[in-house]
């Protein structure tokens, strides 16, 4: 099995590869739907959040007020770093946990790739963990316009998570593969399915 790190900036388009790969059949580990299953009520890394942050950071329902916790971290380093503290090696073991589980075969045979979508990669430093690392980049003001309007940030938080991220200069450094996303949605896919190609390839030299 051949082992693939998926990155890139906050509204790079990394998701968008994601998902065209997922569609190709590869199975794909998303780190922040990870990051969010560890959070669900009566999950320990919850109780470990309120235990640091204190009781507000929860909504009336139990569940966490993730726009609240984002105001407080991204415009606080100490903050940031301390739930980086409590929440990496969680999501980390948690990652490491479903790679486990492909190489034992539980989906009916080892898949010649497995892809780790994880926008802290580079950041966390797990780089050299990967046979490969796929970085997705755009420019900086690209990114900020589409996470405006389409996902609907505010234009600040996008900023401020753009800054506490590292830069596209640091991600090429460390990248085996670079997707560029200056362009279209189509061109992107069309990118993706030749990515996947030469991965198989790098996969089958691989062995
Ligand atoms: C701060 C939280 C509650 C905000 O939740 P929210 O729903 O607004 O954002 P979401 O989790 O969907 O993240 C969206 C994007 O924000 C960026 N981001 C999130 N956390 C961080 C961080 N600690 N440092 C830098 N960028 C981050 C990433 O690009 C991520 O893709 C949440 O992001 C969180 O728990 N972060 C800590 C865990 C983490 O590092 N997750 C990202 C890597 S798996
Ligand atoms: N080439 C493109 N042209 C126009 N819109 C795009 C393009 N690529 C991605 N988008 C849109 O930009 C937004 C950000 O893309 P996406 O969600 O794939 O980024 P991301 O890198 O996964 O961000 P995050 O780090 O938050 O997960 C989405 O709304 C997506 O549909």
């Amino acid at each position: 099995m051949y082992l693939v790190g998926l990155t890139g900036g906050i509204g790079s388009g990394k998701s968008t590869v994601a998902r065209r790969l997922t569609e190709l059949g590869v199975p794909v580990i998303d780190a922040d739907r990870v990051a969010r299953e560890i959070v669900e009520p009566g999950e320990p890394a919850l109780d470990a959040l309120v235990e640091h942050f204190g009781p507000q950071i929860l909504r009336d329902d139990g569940g966490l007020d993730r726009s609240g916790l984002a105001a407080v971290v991204f415009a606080d380093d100490e903050a940031r770093h301390a739930l980086d503290r409590l929440m990496h090696p969680r999501i980390a073991a948690r990652i490491a946990e479903r790679i486990a589980a492909l190489v034992a075969g539980v989906e009916g045979g080892v898949p010649p790739l497995v892809v780790v979508d994880h926008p802290l990669l580079i950041e966390t430093g797990q780089q050299g963990r990967f046979d490969a690392v796929v970085v997705v980049v755009a420019p900086e003001e690209l990114r900020v316009r589409r996470l405006v309007e389409q996902r609907g940030l505010e234009e600040a938080d996008a900023r401020a998570r753009i800054a506490v991220q590292c830069s596209d200069a640091d991600r090429h450094r460390v990248a085996s593969h670079v997707v560029d996303n200056r362009g279209g949605v189509e061109q992107l896919v069309a990118a993706t399915d030749r990515l996947h190609e030469e991965l198989l390839a790098d996969a089958a030299e691989h062995h």
